[in-house]
């Protein structure tokens, strides 16, 4: 029989689908049929993926069908904030080292991609979407393993379709600032070249739904963000990333009020201010390079890092609620493609019962890259698992 028919009707095995989207430059994959079914809470769920189905993430994820930088949304119809009629549907993000809790890029590729899908099979809840003829957009209410995103998607004239011209926003779950100004001294055996003779570096930790440290290129060595060595910054951010993750002062900023599954280090975010576009209306910009899980980096301003940033200038009183900032990436500033535009829209939040939080505001436009339909034939063991060229040369 014809390969494509074979595709087509099923007969290499059923198939795991997606749709593959981008923001700024940052892919989601969004699978959206053919992961096995998942059980418990949403964080429960994410437990069970990283148990017992690792294995199905790295071949969505790696080589041959993905890369070193591919990121992707598991989307998943029963979880608990779903069952209590909050959430329209639940998600879970993952990437090139496992799972993650909270991924601002792909919240705003969901965004559109949940309007725009109408088969009730894939989401069930689409019918509940609530749609404003006057602003024509649509909400959507997202269970990320951080807890609820809401999520407004500007909408054709009916509300049937997104409307790509226009910026996806979410607002965040309640994000904090957890160390601020952290003197870090810096070991022999962990400095990188460009540190030279210094022998601490100062830097910030904080929540948007995941942990950040926030570090100025200045603080690494790095003359900024204009001009970039990128293995140079590399190689300085991931060996600063293991040497944090046994800092105690970092460990003592990583304790998440919520659940202890929240509490990890997921990158580091090296910093330039005043650099980048700054769309009209905005009062000021910066540029980001976000490292995360095992030394990916972000294509996009990274909108969980964007939510942890306004925390962490509020925290530092640096800014008012309603102020607007614009967050750059090296891909946005490359192609003029419009930073991810932020503010806060509430500071009058608690979490754990005392944590003074903000909920943050954050808007961007992603796009549609195509589809795939992914099979995995008897006998083929490299695409079994997925695997990465860096790991086969160690
Ligand atoms: O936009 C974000 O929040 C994400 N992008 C990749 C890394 C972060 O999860």
């Amino acid at each position: 029989m014809d390969i494509v028919q074979k595709f087509e009707n099923g007969s290499l095995g059923e198939p795991i689908k997606c749709i593959d989207m981008h923001t700024t430059g940052e892919p989601t994959r969004i699978i959206y049929s053919g992961f096995p079914r998942l059980q418990g809470t949403l964080l429960e769920q994410r437990d069970q993926a990283m148990t017992q189905y690792d294995h199905i993430r790295k071949r969505l994820m790696l080589e041959p069908r993905g890369h070193y930088d591919m990121y992707g949304a598991i989307l998943t119809q029963e979880t608990e904030l779903v069952q209590q009629g909050q959430a329209h549907i639940g998600t879970l993000f993952t990437h090139n080292g496992g799972f993650s809790t909270m991924c601002g890029h792909a919240t705003i590729a969901l965004g559109r991609f949940l309007v725009d899908t109408h088969d009730l099979k894939v989401f069930p809840k689409r019918k509940e979407l609530e749609f404003n003829p006057t602003t024509c957009e649509v909400a959507v209410n997202i269970h990320a393993p951080c807890g609820l995103v809401r999520v407004t998607v500007p909408t054709t004239a009916n509300g049937q379709e997104s409307d790509p011209s226009r910026p996806v926003s979410f607002l965040s779950t309640p994000a904090f600032a957890a160390g601020i100004d952290l003197k870090i001294p810096i070991p022999k055996e962990v400095r990188w070249p460009e540190l030279g003779d210094r022998e601490s570096i100062t830097l910030d930790i904080s929540y948007g739904g995941a942990y950040y440290a926030l570090v100025d290129a200045r603080e690494l060595g790095f003359s900024g963000l204009q001009k970039i060595d990128l293995a140079a910054i590399s190689n300085a951010a991931s060996k600063l990333k293991a040497y944090l993750m046994t800092h105690p002062l970092v460990s003592s900023a990583l304790q998440n009020p919520e659940d202890r599954r929240l509490s990890f280090l997921y990158s580091v975010m090296v910093v330039d201010r005043d650099v980048g576009s700054r769309p009209e209306g905005v009062n000021g910009t910066e540029t980001g390079l976000c490292f995360f899980a095992d030394d990916e980096i972000d294509r996009s301003p990274t909108g969980s890092c964007v939510t942890a940033r306004m925390a962490l200038a509020h925290a530092k009183k640096l800014r008012p609620v309603g102020q607007k900032w614009a967050y750059n990436s090296i891909i946005s500033n490359h192609f003029d493609t419009g930073a991810f535009v932020a503010s806060i829209v509430d500071d009058n939040v608690r979490v754990g019962g005392s944590k003074e939080a903000v909920i943050v505001r954050v808007e961007g436009k992603a796009y549609y890259t195509g589809t795939s339909n992914f099979i995995l034939e008897e006998g083929d063991l490299a695409s079994a698992t997925g695997f990465t060229l860096k790991e086969c040369v160690q």
